[in-house]
């Protein structure tokens, strides 16, 4: 670690140091970061875009009195190296290390633990009414990137704020990038914005005068009147955020730390909302990513050196990819949608092929569902792609804009399950609770491609409803041999007799198929049932496991609301009169750590499996037998 940055141990240390030292402390925090993301793997090119804007926001603030929200927050970094973690960033998205995001739990500095788009305007905006509320004197700033700014939430903030009497600082951070390239007219608008010619004397004059600003000191008062005086008569009076009540000023040069300490301070002193518009560099100081930003938003451990591969889209996601490509050639009406995760969620080649169906609607869920809903009312075949986590933000959506109105939506669910190493914020752990409360809607939970394929063409087939398939991060599993294609709604394999029952579904067939053959060696005969929709369950499941005595359920899933205790509750109707265990995920938040690991913990791999069959068998070893059916 460089010297400067292993100085600093505490947040607002960085004060410590002389204005000259500023630029070799950037250089040292994007050393630092380039080399952990390389060893660890992370978001990489947004946290080398701010890390003028982080050095300059802690020049000015102090923290954890005035508060800063990263929006996603997936670019706090360097805030991370600034606020006391430095010593422990090599751990960053480790097991048991530093979280890639925001943390409430790591440090006071954080005021939110966050992980999802747009929400940093409403919640810095609550914050300071409520430091208002009790007479605290502390800033608020929430920095928002152009990519989350597609995001309606985004507005809402901006709406409620507008009229605010009070210090809340916006920094807009426009690169021009969403994780690809940002779209959409906000986006369109922007860019208009950073290029128009008057604007940019304006912006020139700002500049002028901000450099002329005293150091800080004893004549920063007079210093930041003058500047307030010079940017009030330049100011551009016509951009949408000055009409929604917003002091705007830039936009400025992002990576210029003086003139970023000099507008901040400016901006602190001013009872109104500001918004500060900057324009940055996704990847600055990094080659490879400077030159594919996109490629280097987020990423796996990677040679420093030599630079990450592209290995484009693979496993799940690419199995997801082919199939949209190869059913849009036989149907001229199916059309993708992507609330921007094209490249994540597989879409790139459906995008080339067919790109007047394809559609990226920007981070913007809700909307995404409800343009799904208006294509599937004009007679399109909509395939929502997008990550399960994500997919939270639309539940009112699929409700009433969907299944109320009995349109057919395909949703591809992406990233179901454990996720890894983004962890608490991002693990997919809640749509197959959530969505049996859909009306109508039908699940499907691949374990392998060409079920997902399949599962996938049922779909655009099928009748006039809402769908989901929904599939992990990463590949396939184990795949047992002679294993086919099915295509009824569950499958029972092994031993059918048996009165001991495994049930799962999703990759989790792969280690229960393998915990069922281990056990089957050590004289434990088990049926496994594999459920391929897991709602609405077929009637078909309770009929062939409801005589068993005892029936272990493992799910990657929340228990509450989930497909283990659905057929817990059918079976029990049923008059099953065995034992009932689930093994799912109790904890509502599941921390970050290499995904096989967590499902390990989790008791969801293969051993984990074995030891739950067993316990199940012996209760009275553990002491919990008597406490009824389900445990
Ligand atoms: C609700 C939601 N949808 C999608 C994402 C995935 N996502 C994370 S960062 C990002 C792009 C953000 O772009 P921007 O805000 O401009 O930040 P930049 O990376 O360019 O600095 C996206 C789409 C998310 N975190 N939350
Ligand atoms: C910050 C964010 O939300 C995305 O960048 C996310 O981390 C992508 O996850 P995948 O790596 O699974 O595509
Ligand atoms: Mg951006």
């Amino acid at each position: 670690m460089g010297t400067l940055l292993s100085g600093i141990k505490a947040p607002n240390d960085i004060k410590n140091l002389a204005d000259s030292q500023l630029p070799e402390l950037c250089e040292e925090i994007r050393e630092q970061i380039i080399n952990t993301v390389a060893d660890n793997g992370g978001h990489l090119a947004s946290n080398l875009g701010v890390v003028e804007l982080t050095v300059a926001l802690h020049r000015v603030f102090t923290l954890p009195e005035d508060s800063i929200v990263w929006d996603v927050g997936h670019q706090s970094y360097a805030h991370k190296l600034l606020t006391g973690r430095a010593e422990e960033f090599s751990t960053l998205r480790c097991e048991g290390g530093l979280s890639g995001f925001p943390s409430r739990e790591e440090s006071d500095c954080d005021p939110f633990t966050t992980g999802h788009s747009s929400a940093s305007i409403s919640s810095a905006l609550g914050l300071s009414v409520a430091k208002s509320l009790a007479g605290d004197p502390g800033h608020v700033i929430a920095v928002i990137g152009d990519g989350a700014l597609t995001g309606g939430l985004a507005y809402e903030g901006l709406n409620n704020a507008g009229r605010l009497n009070r210090n809340l600082i916006v920094i807009l951070n426009d690169n021009a990038m969403s994780i690809s390239r940002n779209v959409g007219s906000m986006a369109r608008y922007l860019s208009y914005v950073r290029a128009k010619p008057g604007y940019l004397n304006a912006k020139d004059s700002i500049e002028a005068a901000l450099c002329r600003l005293p150091k800080i000191g004893e004549a920063m008062a007079s210093g930041v009147r003058r500047v307030k005086n010079v940017i009030k008569k330049n100011i551009f009076n016509t951009t949408i955020f000055q009409d929604m009540g917003f002091n705007y000023y830039g936009p400025f040069d992002g990576h210029d730390l003086r003139t970023l300490i000099s507008v901040l301070t400016m901006a602190r002193e001013i009872d109104k909302p500001v918004l500060i518009h900057i324009r940055t560099y996704k990847g600055r100081g990094y080659k490879y990513a400077e030159n594919d930003p996109s490629m280097y938003h987020g990423l796996s451990a990677f040679d420093r050196e030599k630079g990450a591969g592209d290995a484009g889209a693979q496993g799940f996601s690419g199995a997801f990819g082919e199939t949209m490509c190869a059913l849009a050639v036989e149907n001229d009406r199916l059309c993708a949608v992507t609330a921007a995760m094209e490249t994540g969620t597989g879409l790139t080649s459906f995008k080339e092929k067919f790109r007047n169906r394809f559609f990226d609607v920007g981070i913007a869920e809700e909307h995404a569902v409800t343009f799904c809903a208006g294509l599937a009312r004009g007679g399109m075949i909509p395939v929502f792609a997008v990550y399960s986590t994500f997919l939270q933000r639309a539940y009112d959506q699929l409700i009433h804009d969907g299944a109320l109105q009995h349109l057919k939506i395909i949703l591809a669910i992406d990233r179901a399950g454990i996720v890894g190493e983004d962890g608490q914020t991002h693990q997919g752990i809640f749509d197959a609770a959530f969505l049996h409360t859909v009306p109508g809607i039908h699940v499907y939970a691949p374990t392998y491609y060409d079920e997902l394929s399949d599962n996938l063409s049922d779909c655009v087939e099928g009748d006039a409803h809402l769908y989901a398939v929904r599939y992990p991060r990463g590949k396939a599993l184990f795949r047992p041999e002679g294993y086919k294609l099915s295509g009824k709604p569950f499958g029972v394999y092994g031993a059918v007799e048996s009165h001991t029952a495994i049930v799962t579904y999703g990759r989790l067939f792969s280690f229960a198929y393998e915990a069922m053959l281990a056990l089957a060696k050590t004289g434990v005969k088990c049926k496994l049932v594999k459920l391929n929709r897991i709602i609405p369950l077929d009637p078909g499941v309770v009929s062939a496991l409801k005589d068993c005595k005892t029936v272990v359920f493992f799910e990657e899933s929340i228990r509450t609301g989930g497909v283990a205790e659905n057929l817990g509750s059918m079976l029990s109707e049923a008059g099953f009169a065995g034992r009932y265990v689930m093994r799912c995920i109790e904890e509502g938040f599941v921390k970050h750590a290499p995904m096989f690991r967590t499902l390990e913990h989790l008791g969801l791999d293969k051993d984990g499996m074995i030891r739950a069959v067993h316990e199940a068998l012996q209760p009275r070893l553990r002491g919990i037998s008597e406490k009824g059916m389900w445990t």
